[in-house]
């Protein structure tokens, strides 16, 4: 498991060190540049580049983040590389300046234009020089910053992004992203590399932050054991393996998991389709489905494994009235139209609510939830949604306004309705109303495909229904990786996502990670993320053993 931390948690974790009776700081600072220098090396060599004879640009602000960078420089220069230093507030941190030039570095000032008493600075001429470099590394602002790239340095960090400069390794953190949130001021130059130091900044786990980030790589400190519990935390693909439910030995459809699905209509009958082809394949032992019968006849052409439990409220071809069947879990609200569905909805989350099991509540269906909700509700909008349901409860923020905060108000939400929150985007973040949130983004945006969140639904919902028994209370596995107890919804919600993610990269053809190195993949299908599940899923535990 991926574990993150505030900025500001790693400050504090630090201070001990940093007595200045001791020369705690410096060491530090010592080992973050080593790492961030051997990264850089790493990386040419990945590329397959010479690192001797080829150039580093590293803009440096005046504090400690701009230490890190020049320290890092000064390595790089004695092992053959170029380097040129960018100062973006005129001064930087003494002994590391002192050293990038004993090692033979060249020093630009960036220069405002009002300084030198000129109209025109030298922003866009730097960027240019930069821009001609095979390295540039971001070392302007780190934890210590407060606020965006201002002036001078805002305009360099936007000519250098317009120019695409070959390959960015942010220090610690981008520049203008905040450590703590994620949230961005812009312009934020963006790297292919984050090399980020002590423990992983939340803000690179989370958009519109992680996705200025590139690829993150951790380099330990010697603080890590003071650090305080994460604020954030990702599953890897091993932790899957261990999360997955199996069946025991003698385990039969009903112990298995029964999923009971509201959604579809006669206008969006393919959300039905969609979200029981998803959970049947996600190894519920049964799912029951409610709703029209020209709905459920599409449903089972499909899918003949479902049950049809008949139109319900509405009465119309079916056996109306309650359930007929025991279900461990629901499945409310993907393509809901109509009375007769929204009627079955109601129902459904009311049966959910007093018999005490968990619900997935998607899309329509958000708009019917009681003032508050149940942990084990796990509620999927996506940012629209989202903005809505904060919208129902006077607290009105716009989709934007998620999209460039989506940590803070997803965890709004869950505090708000008391409810899981899994907020859907490139990065999808879990809350749980204990405040604790998972963040996964395995995905690839090919994805981003109608019907792609009614099979999320889907694969939640069996997964629900798989672990809603006395497993999710005492079960071995997440407590193995220390997630509490009431924080096992939205951890199970994270797998979900995890499983979704990969079975759409798989269908697609390229991983998250190749997606974002460049390497294309091709357009998927909702109804082939779901296909790939049953394969992906099997490849994940086959090394568990
Ligand atoms: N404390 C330590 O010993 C360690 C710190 N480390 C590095 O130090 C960084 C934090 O260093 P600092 O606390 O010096 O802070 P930063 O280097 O992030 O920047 C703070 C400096 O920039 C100025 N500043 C803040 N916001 C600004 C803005 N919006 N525009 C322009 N200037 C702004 C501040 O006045 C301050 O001088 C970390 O990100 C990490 O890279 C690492 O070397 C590990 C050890
Ligand atoms: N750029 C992206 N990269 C990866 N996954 C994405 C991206 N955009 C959307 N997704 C995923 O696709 C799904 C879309 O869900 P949703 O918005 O509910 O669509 P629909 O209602 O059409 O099913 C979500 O699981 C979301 O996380
Ligand atoms: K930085």
């Amino acid at each position: 498991m991926i574990s993150a931390f505030t900025g500001t948690d790693v400050r504090a974790a630090e201070q001990p060190l940093l007595d200045p009776r001791s020369d705690g700081g410096a060491v530090l600072m010592q080992r973050a540049a080593h790492g961030l220098a051997a990264a850089i090396v790493s990386e040419l060599r990945a590329r397959g580049q010479r690192f001797a004879g080829s150039g580093v640009t590293v803009l440096a602000g005046k504090g400690n983040n701009g230490g890190d960078g020049l320290f890092a420089a000064s390595f790089l220069a004695r092992r053959g590389m170029r380097t040129t230093a960018v100062l973006t507030a005129g001064s930087a941190h003494t002994e590391a300046l002192a050293a990038f030039t004993a090692a033979g570095g060249r020093v630009l000032i960036l220069d405002s234009g009002s300084n030198a008493g000129s109209n025109a600075g030298n922003a866009e001429e730097l960027a240019v020089l930069c821009a001609g470099d095979d390295v540039v590394i971001d070392a302007v602002l780190g934890t210590g910053a407060r606020g965006g790239l201002r002036g001078a340095a805002a305009e360099l960090v936007a000519a250098l992004q317009e120019l695409r400069p070959r390959l960015v390794v942010a220090c610690d953190v981008p520049s203008g992203v905040d450590a703590d949130t994620g949230e961005v001021h812009w312009p934020v130059l963006d790297a292919q590399l984050t090399v980020t130091f002590g423990g992983i900044k939340a803000g690179l786990l989370a958009d519109p932050g992680e996705g200025c980030a590139g690829r993150v790589q951790l380099v330990p400190i010697g603080i890590e054991s003071l650090l305080p519990a994460p604020v954030l935390r990702r599953f890897s693909t091993a932790d899957l393996a261990a999360l997955l439910p199996s069946p025991g030995r003698r385990a039969h459809k009903y112990s298995r998991g029964v999923l009971g699905v509201v959604a579809g209509s006669e206008k969006y009958a393919g959300a039905a389709v969609l979200s029981v082809h998803a959970a049947v394949v996600s190894g519920a032992g049964m799912v029951r489905y409610l709703g029209p019968a020209a709905v459920a006849r599409q449903v089972l052409a499909r899918t003949p494994e479902a049950l049809w439990e008949g139109a319900g409220a509405e009465g119309a071809n079916g056996s109306g009235g309650a359930w007929p069947g025991r279900v461990q879990a629901w499945l409310v609200g993907p393509g809901l139209d109509g009375a007769g569905q929204l009627e079955n909805a109601r129902d459904a989350l009311a049966a959910a609510l007093d018999g005490g099991q968990p619900a997935v509540v998607d899309a329509g269906a958000l708009e019917l939830l009681p003032d508050r909700c149940p942990p084990h509700w796990i509620l999927t909008p996506h940012a629209g949604e989202l903005s809505a349901l904060l919208g129902r409860s006077e607290m009105p923020v716009t989709r934007e306004d998620v999209e460039s905060r989506p940590l803070h108000f997803v965890r709004l939400a869950a505090e708000h309705t008391g409810a899981t929150v899994l907020l859907k985007g490139a990065t999808t973040l879990v809350a749980s109303p204990s405040g604790a949130v998972f963040s996964q983004s395995e995905g690839c945006p090919w994805m981003a495909t109608a019907g792609s969140g009614d099979v999320l639904a889907g694969i939640l919902g069996a997964l629900l229904a798989q672990c809603a028994g006395p497993g999710m209370d005492d079960d071995g596995a997440f407590a193995a990786l220390g997630v509490a107890p009431e924080d096992r919804w939205a951890a199970l919600g994270a797998v979900a996502v995890s499983l979704h993610g990969l079975a759409g990269s798989a269908a697609s053809g390229v991983s998250r990670a190749r997606f974002d190195a460049g390497a294309g993949g091709g357009p998927v299908t909702a109804l082939g993320i779901a296909d790939a599940v049953s394969g992906v899923w099997a490849q994940i535990v086959a090394d568990r053993l």
